[in-house]
């Protein structure tokens, strides 16, 4: 059995906390995992057990793919264990946004913070940033994302 990891990133370091829980399933458990974007994902979508999808918050909301792809296979991800990490930079998750969230029928689902990285964004999102009053800085917390993808093994992601 395969657990499909999809990685919605504008980014990239929510790819790599994707990657990372592909990383600790596959070594640390034994399973056999691929990670897709959320173009990507879908052809793997009938032939695998499990689903993990990992999606950051953007500007107060999920990320627009990454909504999409939860949204368009809603019918699918039913029939498989489905688990939902969203990733942002904020040091928790807008109850509003954890109830959207929770909408989604996951077995499980976390809120693994991300990175801000100054140097990666435009001009126009360094404002947004800047005007939100949010901190810039990488606040993944790799043992957290690490013990999140581990446990996953238990609950259907094998
Ligand atoms: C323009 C912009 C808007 C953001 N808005 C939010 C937000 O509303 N809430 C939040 O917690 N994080 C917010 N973030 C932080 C992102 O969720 C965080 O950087 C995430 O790790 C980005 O993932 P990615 O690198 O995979 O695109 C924002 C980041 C940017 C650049």
């Amino acid at each position: 059995m395969t657990t499909l990891v999809v990685a919605s990133s504008q980014h990239g370091s929510t790819r790599e906390i994707a990657e990372r829980i592909a990383e600790v399933l596959r070594v640390n458990k034994g399973v056999t995992t691929v990670v897709e974007d959320t173009k990507d994902a879908p052809k793997w979508l009938a032939t695998v057990d499990a689903v993990v999808v990992a999606l950051p918050v953007y500007g107060g909301s999920l990320d627009k793919a990454g909504k999409a792809f939860l949204d368009t296979h809603r019918a699918e991800l039913a029939d498989r264990s489905l688990f939902i990490a969203v990733s942002g930079g904020s040091p928790e998750l807008d109850p509003k946004l954890q109830a959207v969230v929770d909408a989604y029928g996951a077995r499980d689902t976390a809120y693994l913070r991300g990175a801000v990285t100054e140097e990666k964004l435009g001009f126009k999102d360094k404002m947004l940033i800047k005007l939100a009053k949010g901190q810039f800085g990488d606040f993944r917390n790799w043992d957290a994302v690490e013990s999140w993808g581990k446990s996953l093994a238990a609950r259907g992601a094998n």
